[in-house]
């Protein structure tokens, strides 16, 4: 089949790649001219573990084209994927300008029939907008609009793509669906569903799902809280609830908030379609209100420790993409927390092993950069971990005392052992588990 995808980004770029990859012809459409020459030169803008091999043998054998030129991209195209942005607005509504803008570009260049996927995640009814912004210049039968929301996490997104738990259609029309299912087909041979509904119940699940898991989060960091309160260890709280088959194991872990371009957004987002619709949707007020609190409870750890003074004091960060396994900091809990240390008076050394180049974009030189994650203890006071990078698992604690200079560590997402860091002499802090407080000796 020949695919269009509009909107290179960490949905487009994996999208299209693993359409490619189950010898579809895609061809990538951005308007970021320098993103686009970068792609043709065979370089991946995003750190994506996995998607550069597939990137690399699907441009090579000719099924994987970019362009800035959106005429020249859809010529041919039997599917048009919108892959764009759809950030908050002022009044925290997904803004659809992105989405609506190549609709009508679509609705002046597209000749032949065509179906419209909507893979951005937007508002119920987004569908219909699109749809009729098309029709205003379109014959019906060159069209159809789909609404085919992506679930894929960033980090491990090819897995998810290829290999989905589910895919969700919304369509209305069996000319698109039969399309769809013949695109689908390759990824869903294991037997995982394809769910057909309409357009407003697809664009709906899409945020279910996500305010759902960012409630679970948020459910599970106030759980945190209470068990430092209590004296009960969130760990063994979280294996004992997760054993429970209607519970699940999975999107327990409490940590520094949950950060990421979409959880924020999204909840956002519904809650104000909830209010739009007359609907008091109350348990998202609190998620988005716990979340907010909890991006603050590491370096309130941090700060209380020191008196609420950090001159002169210097805090080794390890981790600062929202999540492992990505370069992305969109709305990552590191920003806020590093900001906070600044504001407290301390100097920042920090580490991460892809999100380096992004952060300087946000904090220059108030922050100091190391090329491994050692290099930032030396000269630093105490160590803070906020994203659970598997490099930061298993440290050489000999070398931690060593240069830290006082054995102390922050962890923001519970990666070490409490009772291995009594054992090697730390005073260790983390989320919803009992303090260990000693010091060793100097
Ligand atoms: N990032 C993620 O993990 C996931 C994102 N989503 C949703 O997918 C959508 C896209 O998200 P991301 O890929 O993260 O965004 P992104 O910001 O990484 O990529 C969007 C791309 O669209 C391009 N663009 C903007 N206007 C354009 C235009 N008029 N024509 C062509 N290209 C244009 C931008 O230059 C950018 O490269 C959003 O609605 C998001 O909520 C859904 C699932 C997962
Ligand atoms: O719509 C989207 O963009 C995507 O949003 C999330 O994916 P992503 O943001 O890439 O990452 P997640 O793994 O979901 O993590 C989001 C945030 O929650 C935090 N988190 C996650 C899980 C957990 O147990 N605890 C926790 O604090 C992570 O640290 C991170 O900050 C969803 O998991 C995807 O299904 C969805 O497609």
């Amino acid at each position: 089949m020949n695919i269009a995808v509009i909107g290179t980004g960490y949905v487009g770029l994996v999208t299209g790649t693993c359409f490619a990859e189950t010898g579809n012809h895609v061809i990538c459409v951005d308007i970021d001219e320098k993103k686009v020459e970068r792609l043709k030169q065979g370089e991946i803008p995003i750190y994506e573990p996995g998607l550069d091999i597939l990137f690399d043998r699907n441009t090579r054998q000719g099924r994987l084209k970019f362009t800035t030129n959106l005429k020249e991209g859809i010529q041919g195209a039997e599917v048009i994927f919108l892959a764009l942005p759809t950030p908050p607005g002022e009044d925290g509504s997904a803004d659809l300008s992105y989405v609506m803008g190549v609709a009508a570009d679509l609705s002046e260049i597209i000749d032949a029939y065509t179906v419209v996927i909507d893979k951005s995640t937007v508002p119920v009814g987004t569908a219909e907008k699109v749809h009729a912004i098309l029709s205003d210049k379109l014959s019906e039968d060159l069209f159809d609009v789909v609404s085919n929301p992506e679930f894929l996490r960033e980090g491990v997104a090819v897995d998810d793509f290829m290999r989905p738990d589910r895919v969700v259609v919304g369509t209305s029309s069996e000319r698109a669906k039969e399309v769809m299912s013949r695109l689908y087909e390759p990824f869903v041979r294991q037997g995982n569903p394809v769910y057909f509904m309409d357009e407003r119940s697809a664009e709906m699940t899409k945020y279910a799902a996500n305010s759902y898991l960012a409630t679970r989060i948020s459910f599970m960091n106030e759980i945190a809280n209470l068990c430092e309160k209590v004296g009960a260890n969130v760990d063994m709280v979280r294996l004992g609830m997760g054993s429970d088959s209607r519970i699940g194991k999975r999107f327990l872990f409490p940590g520094v908030g949950y950060g990421g371009s979409c959880f924020p957004k999204d909840v956002q987002a519904l809650a104000k379609t909830a209010a739009e619709n007359g609907y008091d949707f109350r348990i998202l007020n609190s998620v988005m209100g716990v979340n907010d609190k909890q991006k603050h409870i590491l370096s309130k750890k941090i700060i209380d420790y020191y008196g609420g003074n950090l001159s002169g004091k210097t805090i080794a960060v390890w981790g600062l993409a929202f999540k492992p396994n990505t370069d992305d900091i969109r709305e990552a809990p590191a920003l806020t927390i590093i900001e906070e240390l600044l504001n407290a008076g301390a100097s920042i050394k920090a580490f991460d092993p892809e999100a380096m180049e992004n952060v300087k974009q946000v904090f220059g030189d108030r922050i100091q950069f190391a090329e491994e994650q050692y290099e930032t203890l030396i000269g630093a006071d105490s160590l803070a971990v906020i994203t659970e990078w598997p490099v930061f698992r298993a440290p050489s604690y000999k070398v931690l005392r060593e240069l830290l200079g006082e054995p102390v560590i922050f962890d923001g997402r519970n990666i070490y052992d409490p009772k291995v860091m009594e054992t090697e002499g730390f005073y260790y802090d983390s989320i919803g588990r009992n303090k260990v407080v000693q010091k060793a000796e100097a």
